[in-house]
């Protein structure tokens, strides 16, 4: 028996206005399903160097890696993930769509109008308090 196969993902909650940005998959086995940007951190990589490069990669947008909000392990049916979600600052910069196939600035109200990865969840309740 091998070793259960291991991803590390990192993941920002880009804050822009009391706001957070969520962007909707829109590809794969888990479109439809809404997201913080972000992605596999490379080998050799800092956490910050690679939530800089996918937000940049995905929407365009430059941000402020800030600080960790918090980390989830969770089993996928392929690997275990375990993910870490940083408070970034917005600091320029329109997201602009190109993995994704809808993105919106969330406020405190309609933080769960749309459907997170079920991962997600619990650090999303965390977020609450940053969206003022
Ligand atoms: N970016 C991101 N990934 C998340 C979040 N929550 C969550 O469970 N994940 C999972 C989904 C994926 O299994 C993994 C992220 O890996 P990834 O973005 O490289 O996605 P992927 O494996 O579909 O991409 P790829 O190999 O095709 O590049 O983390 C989240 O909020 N943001």
């Amino acid at each position: 028996m091998g070793e259960r196969k291991h991803i590390d993902v990192v993941a920002g909650a880009i804050l822009r206005g009391g706001k957070v940005y969520g962007a909707c998959r829109g590809y794969g086995a888990y479109a439809g399903t809404w997201e913080f940007a972000g992605g596999k951190v490379e080998k050799g990589e800092t956490d910050e160097a690679a939530l800089v490069r996918e937000i940049r990669e995905e929407l365009g947008v430059e941000v402020a890696v800030e600080r960790l909000l918090g980390i989830v392990d969770h089993d996928y049916p392929e690997y275990h993930m375990n993910m870490r979600l940083y408070i970034c600052r917005h600091i320029a910069g329109e997201p602009q769509l190109s993995v994704h196939s809808a993105g919106r600035w969330l406020g405190r109200a309609d933080l769960y109008s749309v459907p997170w990865f079920e991962a997600d969840m619990e650090l999303i309740r965390k977020l609450e308090s940053e969206l003022v």
